[in-house]
This record gives C-alpha cells, structure tokens and sequence, in this order.
C-alpha cells in the first residue's frame, strides 16, 4: 500500500461524530502515518481553551479562521493521517490543502450519528434545542461539498472502526495510479 500511496497525505472529511477520529488513528497505524486531528490542533493553538470555548468567545469565524491555519501548516508534511473537524469544507480556500492529499469521506447517516453524540456536549453546533434537525440541515448545507472527496466509504451501524479503515485502504489503489518507473518503460 505504501509504494501506491507514496507519502500522501490522507484527509478524513465528514459530519461530526462520523468516525474521522476514531478511523484516521487507525489508518495512521496501519499505514506507518503520523496521526493528526484539526480539532485538537485548534485546540493547542488557543491555548488548551475547549472547541465549545473557543465558539463561545472568540466566535465560529475565530474558529475558521485557526481551522484553516492549521490544515495549512499541515499540509507542508508527507505521511500523514489527518481528521479534520466537521465544517474543514466550507472554506473554498480549505480545499486547496485538502487537495495537496487524498480526501476520504466517511458518509454515516444521520440517525446513527445522533445516537454517537447523544451523550456528548462537546460539539457546540449541536447545543441547540432538537440536535437532529440541525445535524440534518447542517448534512443538506454540505453534502455536495462532501461529494466532492476523492473517496466515499459510505458506514452503516454494522461497521466497526477497523472495518471501516479496511474499507478506506481498499478504496486507495482505485483513485491513485501505481508510479510508472523506467523498467515499465
Ligand atoms: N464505526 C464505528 N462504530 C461504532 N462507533 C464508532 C465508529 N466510529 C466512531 N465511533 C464512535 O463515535 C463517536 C464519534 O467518533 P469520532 O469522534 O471519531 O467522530 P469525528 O468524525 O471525529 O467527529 P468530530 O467531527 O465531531 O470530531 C466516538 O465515540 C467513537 O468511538
Ligand atoms: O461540523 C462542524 O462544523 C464542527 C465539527 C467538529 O469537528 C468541530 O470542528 C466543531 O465542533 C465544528
Ligand atoms: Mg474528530
């Protein structure tokens, strides 16, 4: 899988709560990758403060705004596993790091997302009066943008984190052409 991939970067995109974490650690194992996460990046960039802080005083844009900086230092590096928080997509100018790597998205529907983040209050788009509504216009808003991955492992409940990432190396060598060295030639 390694001479096929080549160092690229991979970059798990996706709703809150669909597995990014979870399968970009394992990913990053089975693949000899570093394992970064934006959120935890953002995160140290301001200073230990929580994501739910950082909306709360500096505001969603703030927040962006430290997004994009950090998916940019990123992706100055090779033979990485990156998870990018749920909104990486929004920003046009995002996507020109993503595309600096292959983009992975995993597409778990709504309903199984709701019952992942049921017991979490650490997502403060989620604080809202019915979760699933706003997690279901928040998927509508960006489902294009999702589809615009180079990869979809579309993961159902009866998918573990480790067959999902199974799934994602499956998908690699059908997006990336094997190198043509000079005794192909
Ligand atoms: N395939 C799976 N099967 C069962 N549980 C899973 C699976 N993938 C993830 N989970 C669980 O769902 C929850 C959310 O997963 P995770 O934090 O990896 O999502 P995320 O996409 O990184 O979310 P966010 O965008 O908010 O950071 C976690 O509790 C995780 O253990
Ligand atoms: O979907 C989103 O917009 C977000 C997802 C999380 O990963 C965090 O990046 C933050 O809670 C915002
Ligand atoms: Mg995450």
């Amino acid at each position: 899988m390694n001479n096929i991939l080549r160092g690229i970067n991979l970059y798990l995109i996706g709703m809150m709560g669909a597995g990014k974490t979870t399968v970009g650690r394992l990913l990053a194992q089975q693949l000899g990758y570093r394992f970064f996460d934006t959120d935890a990046l953002i995160e140290q960039a301001a200073g230990g403060q929580s994501i739910n802080e950082i909306f709360a005083t500096a505001g969603e844009e703030a927040f962006r705004e430290i997004e994009s900086q950090v998916l940019a230092e990123l992706s100055a590096y090779t033979k990485l596993a990156i998870s990018t928080g749920g909104g990486i997509v929004l920003r046009q100018k995002n996507w020109s790091y993503l595309h600096h790597g292959l983009i992975v998205w995993l597409d778990v529907p709504v309903e199984l997302l709701m019952t992942r983040l049921a017991e979490d209050s650490t997502r403060p788009l989620l604080k809202d009066a019915n979760p699933q509504k706003k997690l279901e216009m928040l998927l509508e808003q960006r489902r294009k943008l999702y589809a615009q991955a180079d990869i979809r492992v579309t993961a159902d409940a009866s998918l573990t984190p480790e067959q999902v990432a199974a799934r994602v190396i499956e998908e690699i060598p059908k997006v990336i052409k094997p190198e043509v060295t000079a005794a192909d030639n």
